[in-house]
């Protein structure tokens, strides 16, 4: 106990398995948790501390369905194995804790998801206001800095996605808290970590250390010290979980706040891009494109597709493969693709020596593919010209595995059978021993038939008893002298002879040092590794962006997108646009086909102010425009016959979403939240989408707001924007405002029902066809009668009582005060003209008049 109380006391906050033979065991307060957390028995053994200890373990074999339920359930776990010789000292075999399994710091697949990082988030609280954020995937081993403004923290973590956080222990309260709230519902676990690792000068050596270099300065990264602090610690607690140096984390990139398309978590939400609003994976953008045939590939779509450059150069380098590959070649190299491993993944196994001996033998057959893709790959372009080269791989890396590992290994190095014969002469020779037992025992088992005239006699072997010779009950008179009794059996007696154990000290010793040798072997070979670590790195990005370039050539085809072209004028101009993921479950569904929409937006006429019935299409079109949009940015083709797509610096979306209970905000007060981060935020680069805002609250008050966001959008922001909108009198604000433009959603009446067209047209809707939806859903007979007579009689009321409202009119300026008696005393001084004793005297007077 005291061993392990002594671990335990390096780990608090961390689950300790403590290696006991054949079982991981958990203490005390460890063991309640875990016995919660996994539905396990707990058990209580001995005394310590004049205490019962508490305990509950898991099979040693099973461990990693028990980490995987933990880490899913945000805990961090340290395996503490047994290091030293079981049976040679006194006292405790020594233990050590050989790697902490949290959720930031991943690498293991069984752990993993495949489509997605597990990433891990370092955030520093500087000052001023300024905030140092430091990231990295260990499966990537790519270092990310950035640093951003307090309030923008939110955004940041979005679009970043980390599956654990880290800070520092000396940050405000209030910071807590907001890191808390962050939690929300998203599997999010937070760290604390000791002040001193939140330090910048630990930050830029640990930095120039992993990349080996004098300076930051080719990565931008040299006036970043809060993010240098946030790295200290991201660092130090990345190594701290592996046990040792990441050799791998071999690149920097720095993060700018103006480089991407800001996607706020609103608009990632309402847009649905990786997830619906309900929280599943499916439908949504991202599931629709993701056809990739590899697990990094998926990865790569999904950092594509959040994360869209201002700047166009990659989205036209990925444009024009994605047109080579679309003329046939995706197909072969898609062919190819299929079969390749998760090489990302492995080279960081690799690098931290945690790699299992099949995956070793997955990589070999991506190698032996990467030839034939780079084949396939011979485009046109900057991006498959960098694609091809890094699809090289290192010479002697592909020999050095196939020479060391057979083509099925075992799957753990403990169990053998895992390097190859002829690797190493002397591990075939103790596996020759081993191999010859069998001879050798048949061998033995007709001379000593001979010998005994015992014609049922057997030579065999098992785990438990080793070697024996059985004979059965009747034939017992006949045994030798020199056959010794080793095990009593029912009908049967076992026995072991001089010669026979003799054997069998060989044998065993035999195969106890081919598995040393093989242990031995694989971490020389793991060494040998090390040095294709950063060429494979970038094999994996290369095969991983080639995957990714044939999914959006193959989903262009599949779905008859077209390729976005971009201008420097500003404007959105989409002809015949789509929605990719309705138009899909439209067809998969009712097989309807999808009713497509122009779309112009420009300097002169940047905002659509569109209404029409429920149900009429309208937020399907704002939507549609925004994932077009965000499409052609990443560099995909469009769900469009054409589009033209000027400067874009963000898509900031206001649509109806459901109470966040959770946050203790009421959905009108979310919604002006939101609108009101829209307005600041929002540039004329901007695309805004506002779908019903204003609905939230009294009629009045919501047309009154309403009006006022649009006329700012308008007047100030200057935003391009699509403003739904079931308030009529809003039809009203193109003819005072010159840059916006009425279309509505058609819709036909047939009798009592309504059909939707889905087609945008010009102008305003003729009325908005509410009742009609409501009897279209289900709603009883007498409600449906009443309300159209609650509405007939609402409607004459209006028409009798309406009086020109000018919703648009500027607000008219604050009366000015009076001014105070202080105030018209100090006027009506002229400085010039006193003395100094008469300006002394003047300011007396004038403190009095203030007092008074
Ligand atoms: N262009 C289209 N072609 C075919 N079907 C469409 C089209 N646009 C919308 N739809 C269908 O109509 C449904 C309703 O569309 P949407 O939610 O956009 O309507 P809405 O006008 O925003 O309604 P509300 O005002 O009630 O929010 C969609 O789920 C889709 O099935």
């Amino acid at each position: 106990m005291a061993q392990y109380l002594a671990i335990k006391a390096e780990h608090p906050g961390t689950l300790v398995f403590y290696r006991m033979g054949d079982f991981y065991e958990l203490f005390y307060s460890d063991a309640e948790k875990a016995a919660r957390l996994l539905d396990i028995t707990l058990t209580r053994r001995g005394n310590s501390g004049g205490e019962p200890v508490i305990m509950a373990g898991v099979p040693f074999h099973s461990v990693e369905s028990y980490l995987a339920r933990l880490i899913k359930q945000g805990e961090s776990v340290a395996i503490c194995e047994q290091v030293g010789d079981v049976g040679a000292s006194k006292g405790p075999v020594e233990r050590k804790v050989v790697r902490v399994v949290t959720p930031g710091t991943l690498t293991d697949s069984a752990l993993l998801n495949d489509k997605s990082e597990a990433i891990l988030l370092a955030v520093h609280q500087g000052t001023r206001h300024r905030l140092g954020l430091a990231w990295l995937s260990l499966t990537q081993g790519a270092l990310q800095l950035a640093e951003c403004a307090g309030d923008e923290l939110e955004t940041w973590i979005a679009r970043i996605a980390p599956s654990e956080l880290l800070f520092s222990a000396d940050v405000t309260p209030t910071f807590e808290q907001r890191l808390k709230a962050l939690r929300g519902g998203a599997a999010l676990s937070l760290t604390q970590r000791p002040q001193w690792q939140f330090d910048a000068g630990l930050g830029l050596r640990k930095l120039l250390e992993q990349l080996n270099s004098a300076t930051l300065a080719a990565w931008g990264a040299e006036e970043l010290v809060h993010a240098q602090t946030a790295a200290a610690a991201l660092l130090t607690y990345a190594e701290h979980t592996q046990g040792r140096a990441l050799s791998h984390v071999q690149s920097l990139q720095v993060q700018r706040d103006d480089d991407l398309i800001e996607l706020p978590v609103t608009t990632r939400r309402n847009l649905e891009l990786v997830q619906t609003l309900r929280g599943e994976d499916s439908p949504t953008l991202f599931s629709l494109l993701d056809t990739c045939m590899t697990g990094m590939g998926s990865r790569l779509l999904k950092c594509w597709l959040l994360e869209p450059r201002r700047e166009r150069t990659q989205a036209l380098q990925r444009l024009e493969a994605i047109g080579f590959l679309r003329d046939g070649a995706w197909q072969q190299l898609r062919a190819a693709l299929k079969g390749c491993s998760d090489v990302e993944r492995i080279t960081a196994r690799i690098a931290l020596r945690q790699v299992r001996p099949r995956e070793l033998v997955g990589l070999r057959q991506s190698l032996e593919r990467s030839a034939q893709l780079a084949d396939a790959a011979a485009g046109p372009g900057a991006l498959l010209a960098e694609i091809r080269a890094s699809l090289a791989p290192p010479p002697g890396c592909g020999q050095a595995l196939a020479r060391a590992i057979m083509e099925e290994p075992a799957a753990l190095v403990r169990d053998g059978g895992v390097i190859a014969t002829g690797c190493d002469a002397e591990l075939d020779e103790l596996r020759a021993i081993q191999d010859n037992c069998d001879g050798f025992l048949l061998d033995l088992e007709t001379r000593e038939k001979a010998r005994t005239g015992i014609a049922n006699l057997r030579v065999q072997f098992n785990k438990v008893h080793g070697f024996f010779i059985e004979v059965t009950q009747g034939q017992l008179d006949k045994v030798p002298g020199d056959y010794r009794r080793r095990q009593t059996l029912k009908n049967a007696e076992r026995f072991i002879t001089p010669e026979l154990k003799a054997f069998e000290d060989k044998a065993l010793s035999a195969q106890e040092r081919a598995l040393a040798r093989e242990k031995w072997l694989y971490e020389q070979l793991l060494d040998e590794l090390q040095q294709y670590v950063p060429a494979l790195t970038r094999l994996a990005r290369a095969i991983a962006a080639l995957d990714v370039l044939c999914a959006l050539a193959e989903r262009s085809l599949t779905l008859n997108w077209a390729c976005p072209q971009f201008m420097k004028e500003p404007g959105i101009e989409i002809t015949r646009g789509r929605h990719p993921v309705v138009e899909s479950r439209l067809a998969e569904t009712t097989g309807g086909s999808f009713i497509a929409n122009d779309t112009r937006l420009g300097p002169k006429q940047r905002m659509q102010i569109i209404t029409g019935p429920n149900m009429g299409g309208k937020s399907t079109y704002m939507r549609q425009v925004a994932l077009i949009c965000l499409l052609a940015s990443m560099g995909s083709y469009v769900p469009a016959q054409a589009c033209r797509l000027g400067p874009l610096d963000a898509i900031h979306t206001r649509i109806g979403a459901a109470d966040d209970l959770a946050n203790a905000q009421s959905t009108f007060m979310l919604e002006m939240t939101e609108a009101a981060q829209i307005l600041h935020a929002a540039t004329p680069n901007s695309l805004v989408l506002m779908d019903e805002i204003g609905r939230g609250t009294s009629t009045f008050d919501g047309l009154a707001l309403a009006s006022g966001i649009a006329a700012h959008l308008h007047d100030r922001t200057k935003a391009f924007t699509l403003f739904a909108t079931h308030y009529f009198e809003l039809t009203e604000f193109p003819a005072k405002h010159h840059g916006a433009v009425n279309m509505h959603v058609s819709a036909a009446e047939s009798g009592a029902d309504i059909v939707f067209l889905h087609e945008i047209q010009p102008g305003p809707a003729s009325r908005s066809y509410g009742i009609q939806v409501a009897r279209l859903a289900g709603m009883p007979a007498a409600v449906v009668n009443h309300a159209r007579q609650a509405l007939d009689a609402l409607e004459t009321q209006q028409t009798l009582s309406r009086e020109q409202v000018d919703l648009f009119a500027p607000p008219p300026a604050a009366a000015a005060p009076a001014p105070s008696a202080a105030e018209a005393a100090l006027a009506a001084l002229d400085p010039d003209a006193l003395s100094p004793r008469e300006a002394l005297d003047a300011v007396y007077r004038l403190k009095k008049l203030l007092t008074k």
